[in-house]
């Protein structure tokens, strides 16, 4: 390492900054002077664009002397390949400046990545000294390249005719001047516009992996406020920036091109007063093959590798070289110093989260506070939710999935949503947790309409795939609330949902949880017990006890619909959570069915095919009720109403799970209760495979 390699330590400013590089250029005098020489062989290219050009037309061409004419042009010939040789060389040259300047960066970024031994940040450092170094060297390029095209050019005009100089250098001088004058400013814009840029990538880092967890959190309306007023701070920052942009068409045009059209327009007073028209030819192509291009990558290339690089260098050489930012941003150079998330804000990882899960976590962690009912103008309490004339379909053209919905659920309902499979009870939750936005009608829950500004605190939604965070599994059940909330409230909510059996062979509310050693169905009962524990008064459960036993899966629901105030909307995995329901909605296309459990199996014929068959009733109740003896069968032919079905269970479920009839073309006996003819195993294989059939309503695993 040479003697002006040593790395820099400590922070630098922008005056730090200037001084070390006009340093580091005066120990590359030698790689300087190389780099002048070759360039000056490169002007004199640029000399006899115009000269020779115009000799061949003054001496040659115009004054009838072809040969000379040709010879000239052989000149000009001549320096464009000497003009090729010098740009060659001039790389080289260029690199012995570059190189040494990366070097010395990278050999800084190692050894801070070594010192914090943090792999990752050295690999973004090592990135961004890349974006340095072809930073660094277009810009050397651009420059050079219009130094010594201005001094070809400029040397040519004047030598052909002065008044051409007078013509095309104050327009000239003017845009590059004011170049130079907006170049700061622009920078600066420029620099704030990556940084705004760069910002808005980091956020959208942590909250797009996070989405699933964002709306099961129902943190759906704090993101896009906190991500909106990023973008819109990015917008904000492009638009000042294309504002300052219109400065560099103004330079372009007042150095490039009013030259041309000062040298068209004065022409024949130029013409009368001593210019020849082959140096007038000879200024054109000054202007236009010389001058006009080096302006123009002078503009763009200084512009851009300019203030991108000094945002990169002063990343690199700030603060240590911290590791910068990552993703997109990296790409770009993006440097600025990264605002504070506003999704952290006000909280700190929970201890014991992981690295990995904290941003998830803080992204998905939702205020969902509780919003009392309100109380209508009559002072009558609100419905729970109110769906009017819902209609939602999933393009402009498609077939509505749901087309005219109108339900009115009091406090405290509980109601199973059943269907085929495909008929639209996800999109119906989905409507609901104002996911989806309805193309007609309304959806009120407690009075307020969804989407609506507090609509996420006032429903929680559980979908099938539960989501669970590495860090304590008091952390994984209070993640929805606010407030502290007390152990004893903890350990009632786990045993409501059924969650004591784990949460004790965990080692309680401070034990460690890792969700990858946990099963599916432990999952979900600890995403029902925070949905449990969550102040919002509306559940969505859409098949959110799939992987629960049948007994675990009515303890769960049975625990939501006795939930304080709570309203229980569930999408039915099993048949068996419809007769637990004190209302089933049937959705089949666009006629639904909404009732009592008896009422719609008397009315709907769909319902009947789901639960085993209107004419069946009588016999799949006797067997049912003939099962294990444990549970009580479901009552399909029990007019007394739904109470007698809280429970029902595996045996009474099995025998009824049993379509026939028109749904999914399945041709399954009615009677496959155990110990029955059919009751074999290649019997419960065939009612596996039309299980597929049932939308959703699975037949209890096979035992
Ligand atoms: N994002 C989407 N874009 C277009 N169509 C969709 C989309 N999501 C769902 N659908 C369609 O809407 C219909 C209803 O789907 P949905 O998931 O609501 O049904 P489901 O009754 O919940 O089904 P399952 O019981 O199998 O979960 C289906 O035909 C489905 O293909």
């Amino acid at each position: 390492m040479r003697p002006g390699d040593t790395a820099v330590s400590g922070p630098v400013g922008r005056g730090g900054l200037r001084a070390e590089g006009i340093r580091f250029l005066l120990d590359r005098r030698r790689a300087l002077a190389g780099l002048v020489g070759w360039s000056v062989l490169e002007s004199g290219q640029t000399f006899l664009l115009g000269y020779a050009l115009a000799r061949a037309l003054d001496d040659g061409f115009l004054a009838g002397r072809a040969g000379t004419g040709l010879w000239w042009l052989g000149v000009a010939g001549l320096g464009v390949l000497a003009g090729a040789y010098g740009t060659g060389r001039v790389y080289g040259a260029v690199a012995a400046l570059v190189e040494p300047l990366r070097d010395r960066l990278v050999t800084r970024v190692v050894r801070t990545g070594v010192r914090e031994a943090d792999g990752g940040a050295l690999s973004r450092l090592t990135q961004q000294v890349e974006i340095a170094r072809d930073s660094f060297a277009g810009l050397v390029m651009v420059s050079r390249s219009f130094v010594f095209t201005c001094v070809g050019a400029l040397a040519g005009l004047a030598s052909l005719a002065p008044p051409l100089l007078l013509v095309v250098a104050p327009p000239l001088a003017a845009g590059v001047g004011l170049f130079f004058v907006t170049l700061r400013p622009l920078a600066r814009r420029q620099e704030r516009f990556l940084a705004a840029d760069e910002a808005l990538a980091q956020d959208l880092g942590v909250v797009c992996p996070g989405l699933r967890d964002v709306t099961a959190a129902g943190a759906e309306d704090r993101i896009a406020r906190d991500t909106g007023a990023l973008v819109e701070a990015e917008s904000q920052a492009a638009r000042v920036l294309a504002r300052w942009g219109v400065a560099r068409v103004v330079c372009l045009a007042l150095g490039g091109r009013l030259p041309l059209v000062l040298l068209l327009a004065g022409g024949p007073w130029l013409l009368d007063h001593g210019v020849s028209p082959g140096a007038l030819v000879g200024a054109l192509a000054y202007v236009t093959q010389s001058l006009v291009p080096a302006l123009t990558a002078l503009v763009h290339g200084l512009g851009t590798s300019g203030s991108r690089l000094t945002v990169v260098l002063r990343r690199l050489t700030d603060s240590g070289a911290g590791p910068g930012p990552r993703s997109r941003a990296d790409e770009r150079a993006v440097c600025g110093p990264r605002p504070p998330s506003p999704h952290r804000a006000g909280g700190a990882p929970r201890a014991g989260a992981s690295k990995a899960d904290a941003p998830k976590a803080e992204a998905a962690r939702a205020a969902v506070s509780w919003v009392p009912p309100l109380a209508g103008a009559s002072g009558s309490v609100p419905s729970a939710l109110t769906l009017s004339s819902l209609t939602f379909a999933y393009g402009a053209a498609a077939a509505p999935v749901v087309d005219g919905l109108t339900l009115d659920l009091p406090a405290g309902a509980h109601l199973a949503v059943v269907g085929p499979s495909g008929i639209g009870k996800s999109t119906l939750t989905a409507l609901v947790a104002g996911l989806l936005e309805p193309v007609r009608g309304e959806i009120r829950i407690c009075g307020r309409p969804v989407p609506g500004a507090d609509a996420a605190a006032r429903r929680v939604l559980i979908p099938q795939e539960a989501y669970v965070f590495t860090g304590t599994l008091g952390e994984n059940l209070t993640h929805l609330r606010e407030d502290a909330v007390p152990e004893d409230e903890l350990l009632a909510a786990a045993d409501a949902v059924g969650l004591l059996p784990l949460l004790d062979r965990l080692g309680g509310p401070a034990a460690p949880v890792e969700p990858a050693a946990l099963s599916a169905g432990e999952r979900q009962l600890i995403a029902l017990t925070r949905a449990y524990l969550s102040s919002a008064p509306l559940a969505l459960l859409d098949e959110a006890t799939s992987h629960l036993d049948p007994a675990a899966e009515a303890r769960a629901e049975g625990a939501f619909a006795a939930r304080t105030g709570g309203t229980l909307v569930v999408v039915a995995h099993r048949i068996s959570s419809a007769g637990r329901a004190d209302r089933v909605l049937v959705m089949d296309g666009p006629r639904t069915t909404l009732g009592t459990h008896q009422k719609v199996l008397r009315d709907c014929g769909l319902y009947r095919d789901l639960v085993g068959g209107w004419e069946a009733v009588g016999e799949t109740s006797r067997a049912g009720a003939a099962g294990d003896g444990s549970q009580p069968a479901l009552p399909l032919g029990d007019p007394d109403g739904v109470d007698a079905v809280a429970g029902a269970g595996l045996a009474g479920d099995r025998r009824h799970v049993v379509a026939h009839g028109p749904v999914g073309q399945v041709q399954v006996p009615r009677d496959l209760g155990d110990g029955g003819p059919l009751g074999g195993e290649g019997q419960h294989a065939e009612l596996a495979s039309g299980q597929r059939h049932l939308g959703g309503l699975q037949e209890p695993e096979a035992e």
